[in-house]
This record gives structure tokens, sequence and C-alpha cells, in this order.
């Protein structure tokens, strides 16, 4: 009985607190905040923008030429988050130290060294994935 009580009453909070979270509504304010964000990086960064474009690039490319789109698609995705997160970093930066401080510097070195290593990574994706059916349909081999 006592077991019971205590399986509902643990029913009951998982339900309020699960319940709001899983909430059609909640997420979809949820979205539309992190979408917000997504077209503030967009409007905001140049180097975003050249990614999403260089990213819609690759991804038709590698759709025309019948190569995996798997690894492609989740290499622009990571380049793009990492941009997203190095935005977002540069932001709390900037709102924390205002000022010139090294341990800011060394913060948003990082952030940036982050997306140049996701890019590089997503280089070498796509040389590897579209280069060999790009260099074929070139030489129309
Ligand atoms: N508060 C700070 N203290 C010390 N160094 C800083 C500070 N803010 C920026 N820097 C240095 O200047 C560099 C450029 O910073 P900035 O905020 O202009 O970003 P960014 O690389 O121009 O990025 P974006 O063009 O995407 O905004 C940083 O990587 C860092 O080395």
């Amino acid at each position: 009985m006592a077991g019971r009580r205590g399986r509902a009453a643990r029913r009951n909070l998982t339900v309020r607190s699960d319940g709001s979270a899983l909430s059609l509504k909640r997420w979809w304010r949820s979205a539309g905040f992190a979408w917000a964000g997504v077209r503030h990086a967009y409007r905001s960064q140049a180097n975003f923008r050249i990614e999403v474009w260089a990213g819609a690039l690759a991804l038709t490319l590698a759709a025309v030429l019948r190569a995996p789109l798997a690894p492609v698609a989740l290499a622009c995705a990571l380049v793009l988050a990492l941009e997203l997160v190095n935005t977002a970093l540069e932001a709390v930066v900037d709102l924390a130290s205002p000022e010139l401080h090294p341990l800011a510097r060394v913060a948003k070195d990082a952030a940036a060294g982050a997306v140049l290593v996701a890019a590089s990574g997503a280089l070498v994706v796509g040389l590897a994935m579209l280069g060999p059916p790009l260099w074929g349909w070139v030489s129309g081999r």
C-alpha cells in the first residue's frame, strides 16, 4: 500500500516535471528561441553565413553526385553548431569582460580554434567524399 502510494506520488512528481517539459507548446517556444539564436548568428556573423552556404553547396553536390550524404551533413552540422557556440561565447565574454583581459582572449581564441578544427575536418570529409565523384564527372569518366 505504502509502496503503491509512493509510486503514485513519484509518478505525480514525474508527470508534473516531465509533463511541462514535454508539452508541445513549451517545446515549440524553446525551438523559437533556438531559431532566434540561429537567425542572430546568420545576421551578425559573416563566417556563419559563409559556412551555411558552403554547407548547402556541399550537400547539393553530394546529392547530385550520389555521394554519401550522412558524413557531409554531419561535418556541416558540426561546423555550424560550433560557430553558434563560438558566437554565444563571444557574447558572454563581451558581457563579462568588456575590457581587454588575457582570460577573455584565451576563451575567444579557444572557441575560434574549435571552429577552425571542425572546419578543417569538414574540408577533409568534403574532399574525401566529393573529390572522387566530382573528378569523375569533370573528367567525363
Ligand atoms: N575582451 C578581450 N580581451 C582580450 N582579448 C580580446 C577581447 N576581445 C577580443 N579579444 C581578442 O580579439 C580577437 C577577436 O575578437 P572578436 O570579439 O572581434 O572576435 P572575432 O574573431 O572578430 O569574431 P567575429 O568576427 O566572429 O565577431 C579574439 O580572438 C581575441 O584574441
